[in-house]
């Protein structure tokens, strides 16, 4: 069976931009890309993300050679990006979406589900801004109907994130459930505070504490009421050294950054075996690699609420969006492969 591999480059500003204390998220660049077989077609998104995956750069001269490879078959396609996380993540999902569209099966059921999953949990999304903004935003997430809030935290001192989550956890109750991410901005004795200060607050999950590479000092972290999550730890460690340390109550896995959705798919049953949890996060991506992370997050059984509902930031995207978000779930795509159409269209 001939592969023809395509591809194309877009951009889609934010209109609601997203601050960590990494920095601001502003706009996404990226690709799109177009396997076809003759008879069906699939869609992958490659859309990387600075500190996070290879530059874009560098991933539109992987997808060159990708496009060199396709006369020699999926796998010689699949090896010319292997060292690129961000392509990996969009060449294999344009194959998956092409076997699962051929075989007229949701992706999510390729992904290993062995039921029909009619919706997952899912969280809002809340920046880094001051405590007034931060009220703002949960209220504006509440009223969507969400019941899973993740704030990010970090850009200002711990005392006043401290105070940020105590203003919202006043203001709409107990029932919220709240999460923190720090995006590693921490210092172990700023983390020991900030526990404190979260776990009087009900605060359910920290995420990413501390710097990547510190792994000893999540462990001394767990076993203080909030369980912690590892994020950017996970890409520098790997899970068989996280576990070894006792690092992580929770495992966040971002697809793009992971190389792919069967990756993750993968690292979500190791972790599995471990007895700890998992969310699955975008990176802020595009519709097409947005819908994949919602077919993985519906393919791991007990997927705790996941950073899914990111789509409402972008200004503009590269299709209608397949998943509706309601009442803090997204309804999972029953369509064929992942369920987005006319995504080759110019939007
Ligand atoms: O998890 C979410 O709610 C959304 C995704 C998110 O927070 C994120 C988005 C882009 C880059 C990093 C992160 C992160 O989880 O650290
Ligand atoms: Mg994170």
């Amino acid at each position: 069976m001939s592969l023809d591999v395509t591809y194309r480059s877009f951009r889609c500003p934010l209109d609601r931009p997203l601050q960590t204390a990494d920095g601001t998220i502003d706009e996404r660049a990226g690709f799109l890309i177009r396997l076809t077989d003759g008879t069906d077609t699939g869609y992958g998104e490659s859309t990387p993300l600075a500190g996070w995956t290879e530059s874009l750069d560098e991933c539109r001269e992987a997808l060159d050679d990708a496009v060199d490879a396709q006369s020699n078959g999926h796998a010689a396609v699949l090896d010319a990006v292997d060292h690129t996380a961000a392509d990996r993540h969009g060449i294999s999902l344009a194959l998956a979406d092409l076997a699962a569209t051929r075989d007229a099966n949701p992706l999510y059921r390729d992904l290993g589900a062995l039921e029909r999953v009619p919706r997952i949990p899912v969280n809002a999304t809340i920046g880094d801004g001051d405590a007034d903004e931060t009220v703002d935003a949960v209220d504006r997430a509440v009223d969507d109907g969400f019941q899973c809030c993740k704030l990010k935290v970090g850009r200002r001192s711990v005392a006043d994130d401290v105070e940020r989550v105590r203003r919202v956890r006043e203001t709409f109750g107990d029932d919220l459930d709240l999460r923190v991410d720090a995006n590693g901005a921490w210092t172990f004795d700023e983390a020991e505070r900030a526990l404190d200060g979260l776990n009087d607050l009900d605060v359910s999950i920290l995420e990413q504490p501390l710097p990547a590479g510190a792994l000893s000092g999540l462990a001394e972290l767990r076993g203080n009421g909030v369980a912690i999550a590892v994020d950017e730890g996970l890409l520098e460690h790997g899970v068989d050294a996280i576990e070894s340390a006792h690092a992580a109550d929770v495992y966040v896995l971002k697809p793009m950054a992971l190389g792919g959705v069967d990756v993750a798919r993968q690292v979500a049953a190791w972790v599995g075996e471990s007895d700890r949890s998992v969310i699955v996060t975008t990176t802020i991506d595009a519709v097409v690699a947005r819908t994949a992370a919602v077919h993985l997050a519906a393919a791991i059984p007990n997927v705790l609420a996941s950073g899914v509902a990111t789509g409402d930031r972008l200004a503009e995207d590269l299709a209608r969006d397949p998943v509706f978000i309601d009442g803090g779930t997204a309804v999972i795509p029953q369509t064929k492969g992942l369920g987005v159409e006319n995504v080759w269209d110019e939007p």
